[in-house]
């Protein structure tokens, strides 16, 4: 017996979900935060995606529009806190508000700490840390004075828990973001607004297979999953729907592991 697949969100949310709500995604233009994009438009909420390559974008745009919402696709490097001002400015500008932030940009590739370079540490690092921060804290400035609430979610991971070889700077970075995300949830509750941490054990998408490699992947699902399959970009979709949705109004400052039991301790039979 497995688990199965999750389904399709259309399939399990109502389609107007998030009718009136309007949602930024960061990285959205590939993997987890391209389904992400797709199903918030799905379940009726205005989308801007951002990444640093328009190429990336453009074609999801496109998609979102096709589904009957507004879309708005702007390049930025979450890295540049006057990029990500900007950004922020753009999606006000063609959509007229920001409800939903989702963190989702990364970056890793594994490497001993030892040969870490201090230019590889920042790559990583900056880009979820520096990253999540610089988004939260410009989007976070329009929610409050939208002063109707707002949703953050931000992809941590399953390497934020446990030390993990080869993770040292992406393991440091996104237990980061967790702890970020708890700070905000408790300061920002005043204003309505939540914060919460969806952290992927390991997601197939074209960005973790270059990480990893088959070889490796393959390992992972014998050895160290209690699921028997990798994780999906739909298995992540369902999670980051229901935060960002008013069923989950009084969910705030808390993690949620999508990673098919990855966390749990191995059998010792
Ligand atoms: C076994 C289980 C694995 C599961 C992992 C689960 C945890 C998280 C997973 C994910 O996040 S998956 C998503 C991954 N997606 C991506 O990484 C896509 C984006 N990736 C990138 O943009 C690049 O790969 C990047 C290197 C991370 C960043 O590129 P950027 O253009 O900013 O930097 P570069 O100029 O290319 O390099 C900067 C710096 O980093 C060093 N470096 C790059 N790759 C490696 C490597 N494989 N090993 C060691 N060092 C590396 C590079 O040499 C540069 O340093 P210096 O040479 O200048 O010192
Ligand atoms: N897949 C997995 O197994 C896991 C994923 N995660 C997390 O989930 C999220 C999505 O991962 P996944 O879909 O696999 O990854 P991808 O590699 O597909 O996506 C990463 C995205 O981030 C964007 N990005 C990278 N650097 C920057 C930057 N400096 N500024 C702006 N955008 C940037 C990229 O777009 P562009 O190149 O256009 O800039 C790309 O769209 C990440 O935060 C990742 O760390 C966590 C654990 C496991």
């Amino acid at each position: 017996m497995s688990f199965g697949e999750t389904p399709p969100s259309t399939d399990v949310f109502a389609d107007d979900l998030l009718t009136g709500e309007t949602a930024l995604i960061t990285g959205g233009g590939t993997g987890i935060g391209k389904a992400l994009a797709l199903a918030y438009a799905d379940h009726g909420a205005d989308v801007a995606i951002a990444s640093r390559s328009m190429e990336h974008l453009e074609p999801v745009a496109e998609e979102i529009e096709s589904k009957g919402v507004d879309a708005c696709a702007t390049t930025v490097d979450v890295r540049e806190p006057d990029a990500v001002d900007a950004m922020v400015e753009t999606v006000l500008e063609e959509l007229g508000d920001l409800s939903i932030l989702v963190n989702n940009a990364g970056a890793n590739f594994l490497s001993p700490a030892e040969t870490l370079s201090a230019n590889g540490w920042r790559s990583v690092v900056g880009t979820i840390l520096d990253g999540t921060a610089n988004c939260t804290f410009a989007a976070g400035e329009h929610m409050i004075e939208r002063e109707d609430g707002g949703a953050i979610i931000s992809m941590g991971a399953t390497n934020s828990v446990r030390g993990a070889p080869y993770h040292a700077h992406s393991g440091a970075g996104k237990a980061g973001v967790h702890n970020l995300m708890q700070t905000i949830a408790a300061e920002w509750a005043e204003y309505g607004i939540r914060a919460n941490t969806v952290a992927p054990g390991v997601i197939r998408t074209e960005g973790v297979m270059e990480v990893m490699g088959e070889a490796v992947a393959e390992r992972v699902i014998e050895d160290d999953l209690a699921a028997d399959r990798l994780g999906t970009p739909a298995d992540c979709v369902s999670v980051a729907l229901f935060l960002s949705s008013p069923a989950a109004a009084y969910v705030t400052g808390s993690y949620y592991a999508v990673d098919g039991g990855q966390l749990l301790a191995p059998t010792p039979m």
